[in-house]
């Protein structure tokens, strides 16, 4: 039995040599034609079923999302059982990414069930020359596992590798330049490298996990914004004084969800038409950031402007002076721009309700009793978020990041510990002044040091 399955084999091995000998003399359309006829020929007879991904579907320029998909899904397992790599640097610069060879086979199992994938590449056809050579993944499996595999299968392919490559993908941070780009944006890109993250952040623990589950909760919905007919977005309101986090806190919900930032600085937006225009250009899965809305809007006119120059000038003389100098300035600087808190409502409402893709946006202020109540309504900010001095859990956060040291590490750091926990509670100090104050900034500066400059 073994006998004619082996002479099975190799007559069609030397067929499929003679024929690639053969077929590079036969013209185009013929070649095609034969081969065409020969895969229906051997279906008939053969128990498996193949369904290809193609590049591009349909005319589209851009790689289909599925074959992208498919490919990232494929980098990942392939590693495990694929003989040849293709290896290339990863975007940034450092990492190499796996990705299977050319008519290399990868196995999977999906639920007990065999499946067999292989990359190609085929030529396409214009109406009298061969067209250029396309990439395409096969997927081979057993015609009784149809359902499962078409129905199931695929769908969680397409889903894994989605979300695979959201993780390898290099963030950005993009801010607004006032002009466009060679591309033809008016969004200018970096890569996003803020290490802040929920852990490093100086928070109750209580008041972070609420924030990261509805944020994991946001990003999870798509299917319940569909169903209740809502655009699917969130707005955040961060507010509190200066140097107690709004920012760190951006960047750590940035990194949690792996989304980009968009900075949007009102300041450098000519109008109203430019602000829709620059909404529209975010793509999904991103943070789009208004910071210090209350000095980015000329929301009750030049007596506020003023009043709000003062009192900036006062911020700045109490502690952090250059934030509050900045501010005074973008204050006195805002009648420059032309976009109004309708247009920015407008455009906000607009943008969303047309677009399918998650976004999430976030307005900081330092006074919040300033703002118009209808940019902040919920619906429009669903979660007000109080950045506030100094707690003694927040102090813990920033002991271990900047010192390594814990409460009980040992007797002399708890005494330490509790003084400083009984100051915290009548004293207000903002994170950003205990992490300047814990930073040591000299061989000399062991823990024990810093932690009694704090006290002193
Ligand atoms: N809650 C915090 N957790 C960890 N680090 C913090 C926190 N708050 C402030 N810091 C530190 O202080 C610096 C300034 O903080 P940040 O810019 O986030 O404050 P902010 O509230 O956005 O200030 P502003 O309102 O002036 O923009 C940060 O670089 C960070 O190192």
């Amino acid at each position: 039995m073994l006998g004619i399955w082996a002479k099975l084999a190799s007559s069609l091995a030397s067929f499929m040599f003679v024929w690639a000998m053969l077929s590079q003399f036969i013209p185009y359309e013929l070649r095609s034609f034969i081969e065409k006829r020969l895969t229906h020929f051997y279906s008939q007879f053969h128990p498996y079923i193949e369904v290809t991904i193609p590049e591009h579907s349909g005319d589209h320029l851009k790689r289909s999302e599925a074959y992208t998909a498919v490919q990232s899904y494929l980098s990942s397992i392939s590693s495990k059982s694929a003989k040849r790599f293709l290896g290339e640097i990863g975007r940034d610069g450092k990492s190499v990414v796996l990705s299977m060879d050319k008519h290399e086979r990868v196995e999977d199992e999906f639920r007990g069930v065999k499946v067999w994938w292989i990359c190609g590449k085929t030529a396409t056809s214009s109406s009298d020359k061969p067209g250029p050579e396309l990439m395409f993944y096969k997927i081979t499996f057993h015609q009784k596992n149809r359902d499962l595999i078409t129905e199931e299968y695929l769908k969680y392919v397409v889903k894994q590798g989605k979300a695979i490559k959201i993780n390898n993908r290099q963030r950005r941070l993009y801010t607004n330049v006032g002009r466009y780009s060679t591309y033809g944006s008016m969004w200018s890109g970096i890569p996003l490298e803020h290490p802040a993250t929920f852990d490093t952040l100086a928070m109750e623990s209580d008041k972070k996990k609420e924030i990261m589950d509805d944020l994991r909760k946001f990003s999870n919905s798509k299917d319940f914004y569909k169903r209740i007919g809502k655009a699917w977005k969130r707005g955040y309101l961060l507010y509190g004084p200066p140097g107690t986090g709004k920012s760190t806190m951006i960047a750590a919900m940035a990194n949690y969800l792996q989304y980009d930032i968009f900075d949007l600085e009102l300041t450098a937006v000519k109008d109203n038409t430019e602000l829709r225009r620059l909404l529209i250009e975010t793509t999904s899965k991103s943070i789009i950031v208004i910071e210090d809305i209350d000095c980015s809007l000329q929301l009750t006119g030049q007596r506020k402007k003023s009043k709000e120059i003062s009192e900036y000038n006062e911020l700045g003389s109490e502690g952090d002076g250059k934030k509050g100098a900045d501010k005074a300035a973008k204050a006195a600087e805002r009648g420059s721009s032309n976009v109004t808190l309708s247009g920015l409502l407008n455009s906000i409402d607009g943008i969303w309700s047309s677009c399918g893709k998650e976004r999430i946006i976030v307005f900081t202020t330092n006074l919040v009793e300033e703002l118009d109540p209808a940019l902040i309504r919920r619906g429009r900010m669903d979660k007000h978020i109080q950045m506030s001095h100094c707690s003694f859990q927040g102090f813990k956060v920033l002991a271990k990041n900047y010192l390594l040291v814990e409460e009980n590490d040992n007797e002399d750091y708890q005494g330490l510990f509790d003084v400083i926990n009984k100051l915290l509670s009548q004293v207000k100090i903002t994170p950003a002044d205990v992490a300047e104050i814990l930073m040591p900034k000299s061989c000399e500066d062991t823990a024990d040091k810093c932690l009694q400059k704090l006290i002193r």
